[in-house]
């Protein structure tokens, strides 16, 4: 059976290619075990000169739409595959909502992975391969060690087609008119650089490959997993195979029933307003610290020291104060930014009164029906309006006692419809906390000794990302048995938050959790991730976190001032000394910092972590 099912995976996709009808049973007992093309490891690279290639920085690049261009020889008019129409669109079902560490979601990977590779090496003249195995020994789709690095590789691969096929026509899908991005680095400087992969193999001896066989290696899957599971046969086979009804209907309820789960969520506002909530859902409670905090001095009373008080940044001064004035400020911002990481901003050019209508508005806003807020629960990092509960609700293990909605309003300006008198409000607040923003991105840029606009334009901050965010923390039950945000560092620049007069913002500073009191009229401003790197270092971004009570709902606003979605943040040059001060991060573009954020559980400064040097 094994054997059959993998022929006919071979032959049904080779098939795609050539245009026929599937008569895929017939087809199956044609094929022959000549026409399996065997995988053969490159020769061992040295030898030849090869440049090895940097796996973590491959498949990194903006999703694009896959159509093949109109006057494409690909192209096919009339492909009429039902089976394939069907698979595509259930793994469309899949990637529109978010990829959640399930085995069902590792499986549609991997199921993607074997149609990129089948319908590739079509594409590549070759008719079929043999499967073998690379995820595993024993059956399981976990990875072998050894194979894990080139997985990863090929899941991120397998993901960023994934968010491609969102953005390819639905025509050109169904039609196969589409190719998915070739696994050979297209903007590869050096002609005639093969990308390659070494793996340590079953027999313990170190396998290179190229790039282009690996398409080959990942064929090399263990089957047993993928039979194991029923869903198989309905998205890779056409619905000419005679599989029972009951088993193709209960299969489509399935997919169906995933996807609403990922469209629906249970947010913390309702659990913490429904009339039976006694306790605290033992989804929300953490039993043990993660352990890879590293507080040394936690202390969640301990209020601001008197000799090393939170700074104060006086803006007016920034911005209208004599040049001795100006001086002394930026002087003071360079020493909050490297010390603290954060500050307290004042006399800024946010009226007081703007700020509580935005605050009412959010309110607003969560007080929609459940129904009309589940609407923008997005799955991607650039979705423009992003309602969502806990932190990365799809890798936290346990659940955040936070509900939470994003909006983009830079470099294109969105806005939900509701509540009335929201568009208005967050226009005029996203263009006034722009424009602090970027003033202070100025001194800051003077304080490391830069030309004052440097960060404005290396960062491309006239088409820079602005998002303007909510967090709603409802009172909890049992308020120290949860968490409202765990310990982490924000993306981007600077993130400008205020505080609705609840206090729960800590800041960790010389190892001591500092409480942060709600006072108003002030932008609390905390350096940001993208601060730290351009920096390469000097400035850190501030570890931050939330404690919830049991005291009235609180709410905070972030204000996120970053770079343009496809900048490439790394250490500013003008900062870079080689002997004296090297680089200490690599440089990564802002939408990959972000998916990374978005697909890793998220705690400390781990992805942050991962750019370092
Ligand atoms: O609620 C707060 O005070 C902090 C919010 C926060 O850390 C964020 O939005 O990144
Ligand atoms: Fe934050």
């Amino acid at each position: 059976m094994l054997q059959r099912l993998s022929k006919a995976i071979v032959t049904h996709a080779s098939k795609i290619g050539t245009h026929s009808n599937l008569k895929l049973l017939n087809d199956v007992r044609a094929v022959t075990r000549r026409s399996y093309a065997t995988v053969t490891a490159a020769p061992i690279l040295e030898d030849k000169g090869i440049t090895k290639v940097n796996l973590d920085k491959m498949f990194w690049s903006k999703p694009c739409s896959l159509a093949l261009p109109l006057d494409s020889p690909l192209r096919v008019e009339d492909p009429n595959y039902e089976g394939i129409k069907r698979f595509m669109l259930k793994l469309m079902l899949f990637y529109m909502f978010n990829l959640e560490k399930t085995f069902k979601t590792t499986f549609s990977l991997l199921v993607l992975h074997m149609w990129l590779c089948l319908r590739r090496l079509k594409q590549d003249g070759k008719e079929s391969v043999e499967f073998g195995n690379i995820f595993s020994d024993d059956g399981t789709s976990t990875p072998d060690a050894a194979a894990l690095h080139s997985v990863q590789v090929m899941a991120r691969y397998a993901r960023l087609q994934a968010s491609c096929l969102c953005l390819t026509d639905k025509e050109a899908i169904l039609f196969g008119n589409f190719m998915f991005t070739s696994l050979k680095q297209a903007n590869s400087s050096e002609k005639g650089t093969i990308l390659c992969l070494s793996y340590v193999n079953h027999c313990n001896a170190l396998v290179h490959i190229t790039i282009d066989s690996l398409a080959e290696q990942f064929i090399k899957c263990k089957t047993r997993a993928f039979i194991k599971s029923r869903a198989l046969v309905s998205l890779y086979f056409p619905s000419s195979i005679a599989f029972p009804a009951s088993l193709m209907a209960s299969t489509t309820a399935e997919v169906n029933q995933e996807s609403n789960k990922r469209m629906s969520f249970t947010s913390v506002k309702s659990i913490a307003e429904s009339p039976e909530l006694t306790s605290t859902p033992s989804s929300y409670i953490f039993t043990t610290k993660p352990d890879h905090e590293t507080v040394e001095n936690p202390d969640d009373d301990d209020d601001v020291d008197i000799d090393d008080p939170i700074p104060i940044i006086d803006y007016s001064l920034l911005v209208n104060g004599t040049p001795d004035q100006r001086a002394k400020v930026i002087h003071d911002l360079g020493k909050a930014c490297e010390h603290w990481g954060f500050f307290m901003l004042i006399n800024h050019t946010v009226p007081k009164s703007l700020m509580e209508k935005m605050v009412d508005q959010f309110f607003a806003f969560f007080n929609l029906k459940e129904e009309e807020k589940q609407g923008y629960s997005g799955k991607e990092v650039t979705d423009p309006i992003r309602y969502g509960t806990s932190f990365n609700a799809s890798m936290d293990k346990v659940l955040f006692w936070r509900d939470f909605v994003k909006i983009l309003v830079q470099p294109e300006f969105h806005s939900p419809d509701k509540p009335v008198g929201f568009r208005d409000a967050s226009a005029d607040y996203s263009r006034r906390t722009w424009k602090v923003g970027r003033e202070l991105l100025k001194g800051i840029s003077e304080s490391l000794g830069l030309e004052a606009n440097y960060i404005d334009r290396t960062m491309n901050l006239d088409s820079g990302l602005q998002m303007l965010a909510a967090n709603l923390y409802p009172p909890c039950p049992q308020p120290e048995l949860v968490m409202g945000m765990p310990p982490h560092s924000d993306h981007g620049l600077l993130n400008l938050l205020v505080q609705d007069g609840v206090s729960g913002l800590q800041v960790l500073h010389n190892s001591k959790w500092i409480n942060v009191s709600s006072t108003p009229n002030c932008l609390l401003v905390l350096v940001s991730d993208h601060l730290e790197v351009l920096s390469n270092g000097k400035y850190k971004s501030v570890l931050h976190r939330v404690v919830v009570s049991n005291k009235p709902t609180r709410m905070s606003l972030a204000i996120v001032i970053a770079p343009s979605l496809d900048t490439v943040v790394e250490p500013a040059p003008e900062l870079i000394d080689n002997h004296t001060n090297p680089p200490a991060y690599f440089g990564m573009k802002h939408q990959d910092f972000m998916e990374l954020q978005r697909s890793n559980q998220f705690y400390g400064k781990s992805v942050l972590n991962k750019v370092k040097i």
